[in-house]
């Protein structure tokens, strides 16, 4: 590169930084859920590049928690051991043996690679599910679904005693039910029910696409509640995106400010969205348009 270009980048540089100031101010202080869906934290860089904005994040004031999922290691555990498993409306049906995979897999495996990636930024991450402090009791979602768990009973206290030890928590979608089951929570559903215990400033759900695309395919920038429901009637919103429409529109309908729809896979997803005009994905906030206020309102 010629010493020209290189001033080039940096002034580009200094300039992107010196336009993040309000953005800066406004999220300081922020309660920010992020949810790390299993198909955005494919590859190291990706997970290098989240825990990088993680650390970032929570080193400008910002409270960060992390709740994760792991849809795709769940599966490739199972099918090492043999186990086949459906999915019905983006929830896997949840026998006795493939709750027990899944959270070997989802507290064990996938926590703890998260865990470490935030550490070796720096950062002090401290990984739990579920289960721990009662963070999220669960009764049975649906008798077909096995057990699969909706979340009945919040006690955010532990997040809030891990923030004020500067530990970011990161959490995987286990619960348990008042009987001593063990519940399989979609990663999405955990993520609103903690973000609205929370009353968050924001919900960012990080997937593998760039948002929730209409019928041509095109990403919506701002998505209001009717229109999640017209989409999702007519079949555009399928799969794994029907639990993250529906978890936006339940963690608005709990206090959280806004949700938004993001690809995790791109670098800085998070920084992206959270300190610059342009933002990133899908954001879902009743029927505002998409426009970044500049006042110090979060
Ligand atoms: N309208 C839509 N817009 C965007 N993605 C959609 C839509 N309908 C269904 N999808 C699917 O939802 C997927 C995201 O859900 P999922 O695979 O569960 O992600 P994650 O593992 O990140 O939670 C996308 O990869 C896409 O295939
Ligand atoms: C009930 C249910 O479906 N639970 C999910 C939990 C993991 C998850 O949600 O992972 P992603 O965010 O990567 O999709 C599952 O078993 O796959």
């Amino acid at each position: 590169m010629k010493k020209q270009d290189m001033n080039r980048d940096w002034i580009a540089t200094a300039r992107t930084l010196s336009q993040a100031l309000p953005y800066l101010q406004r999220y300081e202080g922020a309660t920010v859920v992020i949810k790390l869906g299993g198909h955005a934290m494919g590859s190291d860089e990706a997970m290098e590049s989240f825990a990088r904005d993680v650390v970032l994040m929570q080193q400008v004031g910002v409270k960060p928690v992390v709740v994760h999922g792991g849809g795709p290691m769940i599966n490739k555990m199972l099918g090492q051991l043999g186990i086949e498993s459906s999915f019905v409306n983006g929830k896997r049906v949840t026998d006795k043996a493939t709750v027990e995979v899944v959270e070997m897999v989802l507290s064990g495996l996938v926590n703890k690679r998260i865990v470490q990636a935030i550490n070796s930024q720096g950062g002090r991450a401290i990984g739990i599910s579920g289960k721990d402090a009662n963070l999220m009791v669960c009764e049975q979602a649906d008798p077909e679904l096995g057990f699969v768990g909706a979340p009945v009973a919040m006690d955010p206290s532990i997040v809030h005693e891990l923030g004020e030890e500067n530990l970011i928590p990161v959490i995987a979608p286990v619960g348990a039910g008042r009987d001593g089951e063990t519940f399989n929570v979609n990663g999405d559903t955990a993520a609103g029910a903690i973000a609205g215990a929370l009353h968050a400033d924001r919900l960012l759900l990080l997937t593998d696409v760039s948002g929730v695309k209409d019928a041509n395919g095109e990403v919506l920038t701002c998505l209001s509640s009717q229109q999640i429901k017209d989409l999702t009637e007519a079949g555009v919103i399928a799969g794994g995106m029907i639990p993250k429409t529906q978890t936006a529109l339940d963690a608005l309908r709990d206090g959280v400010r806004a949700v938004v729809i993001l690809d995790g896979r791109a670098p800085n997803a998070c920084l992206l969205e959270l300190y610059t005009e342009h933002g990133a994905g899908s954001l879902i906030r009743d029927t505002q348009p998409r426009v970044k206020p500049t006042a110090k309102t979060v």
